[in-house]
């Protein structure tokens, strides 16, 4: 295993979920002793806001300086701002009532009650991404993209066989009848999730088993969009034992540098 690139396995889920979040501060800390802010890219799912509701622990909640901290998302469903269904809804009810983040600093994506079709809402977060740059950059510099892995090994909204995987341009597409509900999603694309500095994939339970040992054994992107996800300085799969089950072992390892 590359120093860039790591599997780290965790004994069962609440291990992983506390791991994932313990890991994160301390990467937070290290991040922000050296710049004056941090930008963070979140995720849905399950596995995703499970570790939000840790980072929002009394334990952990005031670890992190979040008045420094820029957070977007990965992706989001294509539902009314509010929605118990939308990531950023998910989150609100999982930390970001309890971190003290500016406002300002939530970039969330458009919802589907608001003035912008979907088309238009990919464009609007687009262009938040390019103001935000600060350098006529087309997105910020991310430190850390998080990324929950499907049974179909798809990310963020970027699913298996379809064309959004492939898509190199933009930096935020569309998506139609996805495979997860709800049907119309909006998503980064693989290239602005890869130009983070890290990129993790946080995966839990058996359903996943096949897609991590797809994406470890470097299957093809378009099949395996897991595969594809690659952090400019560190790559990071951070699972629990039921989704290692079938990584063969030499492609494990224990502790290390997320
Ligand atoms: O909007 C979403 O649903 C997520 O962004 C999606 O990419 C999710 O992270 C994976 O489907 C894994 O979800 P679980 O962690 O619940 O398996």
């Amino acid at each position: 295993m590359s120093e860039k690139r790591r599997v780290l396995v965790y004994d069962d889920r609440a291990s992983l979920i506390a791991g994932i979040a313990d890991r994160f501060v301390g990467v937070m800390t290290e991040v922000l002793a050296a710049r004056d802010e941090a930008s963070i890219v979140l995720t849905g799912g399950t596995v995703g806001i499970a570790v939000l509701a840790a980072l929002g622990s009394p334990e952990r909640v005031s670890l992190v300086d979040w008045e420094r901290v820029h957070l977007w998302w990965g992706d989001e469903r294509w539902l009314p701002a509010g929605d118990a269904e939308r990531n950023d809804e998910q989150a609100r009810e999982a930390f970001l009532d309890r971190i003290g983040c500016p406002p300002a600093n939530i970039h969330r994506f458009p919802s589907s009650d608001g003035p912008l079709d979907l088309d238009a809402a990919a464009r609007a977060y687009s262009d938040e991404l390019a103001r935000a740059s600060g350098d006529g950059e087309r997105h910020p510099a991310f430190d850390l993209v998080f990324l929950g892995v499907g049974p179909d090994a798809h990310i963020a909204s970027l699913f298996p066989g379809r064309e959004e995987i492939r898509e190199r341009e933009a930096t935020v597409i569309p998506v139609r009848n996805s495979p997860k509900p709800p049907p119309e999603r909006l998503s980064l694309t693989l290239p602005v999730i890869n130009s983070a500095d890290r990129v993790w994939l946080c995966l839990s339970g058996t359903d996943k088993a096949t897609a991590l040992g797809l994406a470890l054994a470097g299957a093809n992107v378009s099949e395996v969009p897991a595969a594809g996800a690659e952090g400019r300085l560190r790559t990071v799969f951070l699972v629990d034992s039921t989704a290692a089950a079938d990584v063969p072992q030499d492609l494990l390892t224990d502790g290390g540098v997320a």
